[in-house]
């Protein structure tokens, strides 16, 4: 794909589901009874892998026009699979996944494309071994292919490493068939939409600070669910707005849970103008629409408590950092380095080829910004975020800006490239 310099971006766009919640709506459907709804079900290539997955295992998902229906089969329904499990590059379905089968009856062989099989899955396997569930890396490097044989569960309190929502959800999803209470602690809070989902479906669970408890045995039952947009997707939008003059966007339908809107906290810390209309709650999750308009941005701290608010915006944010006046340091970001690539190395080099001024550090980056930044060719290394971030860098920069294998922007946006053009 080539980018060149681009015209304002005008009217109103309304971004696909929330990749978060339409996975976790597949699997909490599954393992309910009675039928789940799940309106604008984000149709990209990791949420299909879910769907696969559950399908293999014996759960019917069917489609109307405007809706999944999962036909549930209750919390010991899932059938073993008659193969390997392919989650294809979906990291949030190989370690939800994980915390399920560990609680079946069955054995499970999980595997997924060569990045899942580089992407740490130590972090799943010691809480689940904790709990007493047998998961083996079949390789004996920490990767997948995974082989997880059902066990007897016990609860625990595990003291999560790492601010991850998968090894968080996970480990709660485990705790629906251990014996006794299940608890997670995280060093700052993560994306919550396991802990709000499960409790609409009908789960026992509390949550404190950066702690959640889970009480096992609950009685799922299939709900509506209505997902609200991306704003991981709508962030894209978001930047090319704010850096291309003359621009005034409205986003509509975005999702803007508290653990999840660290973009627009980061934003207003830059000086961008971003007003949040019509803000409201959809099905247990704040959602509102957000008119963007040109900025003149400046440099800020990106860092601590705010990363796992942000985490799949980063990219794009380095992006909005390179053409902001002054400095910006992101900070206690070393999570990016085992995400579909390694996301630190891969947005130093690329922005520097650009001509930014970027410096990388342990945990992040410091970027000078306010550099004229040209067109470079750039490999997205097959990683959805680095694709869509380099595309808004390259419709800001001077010159011609082409990504080399693009298309892996159907991960998370299958749309998306159609998208920008009906805009700019
Ligand atoms: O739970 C989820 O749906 C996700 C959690 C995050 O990963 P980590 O839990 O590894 O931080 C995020 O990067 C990913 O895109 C989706
Ligand atoms: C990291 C991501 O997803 P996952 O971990 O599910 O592969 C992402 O979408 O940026």
């Amino acid at each position: 794909m080539r980018f060149t310099k681009s015209a304002p971006l005008k009217g109103e766009i309304t971004v696909p589901g929330d990749k978060s919640i339409s996975h976790r709506a597949i699997m909490l459907g599954s393992l309910s009874e009675g039928t789940t709804a799940v309106t604008n079900f984000l149709e990209g290539a990791d949420c299909l892998s879910t769907i696969n997955c559950f399908c293999s295992m014996g759960i019917e998902i069917s489609r109307t026009e405007s809706e999944i229906l999962i036909h549930g089969r209750g919390l010991h329904g899932l059938l073993a699979p008659a193969s390997v499990l392919n989650v294809g590059n979906s990291g949030t379905t190989m370690r939800l996944l994980s915390g399920i089968l560990a609680g079946q009856n069955f054995t499970t062989e999980l595997t997924g494309d060569a990045s899942i099989q580089k992407r740490p899955m130590a972090r799943v396997i010691t809480p689940l071994t904790f709990m007493g569930g047998s998961v083996e890396s079949l390789r004996g490097n920490g990767c997948a292919p995974l082989c997880i044989t059902g066990k007897h569960l016990k609860g625990i309190h595990y003291q999560s490493p790492v601010s991850s929502a998968q090894v968080k959800s996970c480990v709660l999803l485990a705790g629906l068939y251990a014996e006794g209470e299940t608890t997670v602690t995280e060093p700052f809070l993560s994306r919550n939409h396991s802990e709000l989902m499960l409790r609409s479906f009908g789960a026992e669970i509390f949550s404190e600070g950066t702690t959640v408890s889970i009480q096992p045995e609950p009685k799922l039952t299939g709900q509506k669910v209505v997902v609200p947009g991306d704003i991981s997707s709508a962030a894209y939008f978001i930047a090319a707005a704010l850096l291309i003059p003359g621009s005034e966007l409205l986003i509509k339908n975005v999702g803007i849970n508290p653990t999840r809107d660290g973009i627009l906290k980061v934003c207003a810390q830059m000086n961008a103008d971003i007003q949040v209309l019509n803000p409201r709650v959809q099905c247990g999750e704040d959602v509102a629409d957000l008119l963007v308009k040109h900025s003149s941005l400046k440099g800020t701290v990106i860092e601590g408590a705010l990363i796992p608010t942000l985490i799949d915006e980063l990219p794009v944010l380095a992006v909005l950092a390179a053409f902001a006046e002054g400095t910006t340091m992101i900070r206690d970001a070393q999570e990016l380095k085992v995400k579909e690539s390694n996301r630190l190395d891969i947005m130093v080099h690329h922005l520097s080829a650009m001509g930014a001024d970027v410096v990388p550090t342990e945990d992040g980056m410091i970027i000078t910004g306010g550099k004229t930044l040209y067109g470079a060719v750039l490999d997205s290394h097959l990683d959805h975020r680095i694709a869509m971030a380099f595309a808004i860098a390259g419709m800001a920069a001077e010159g011609e800006t082409e990504i080399a294998r693009a298309d892996c922007v159907n991960i998370s946006y299958p749309g998306f490239y159609k998208d920008l053009e009906k805009l700019a």
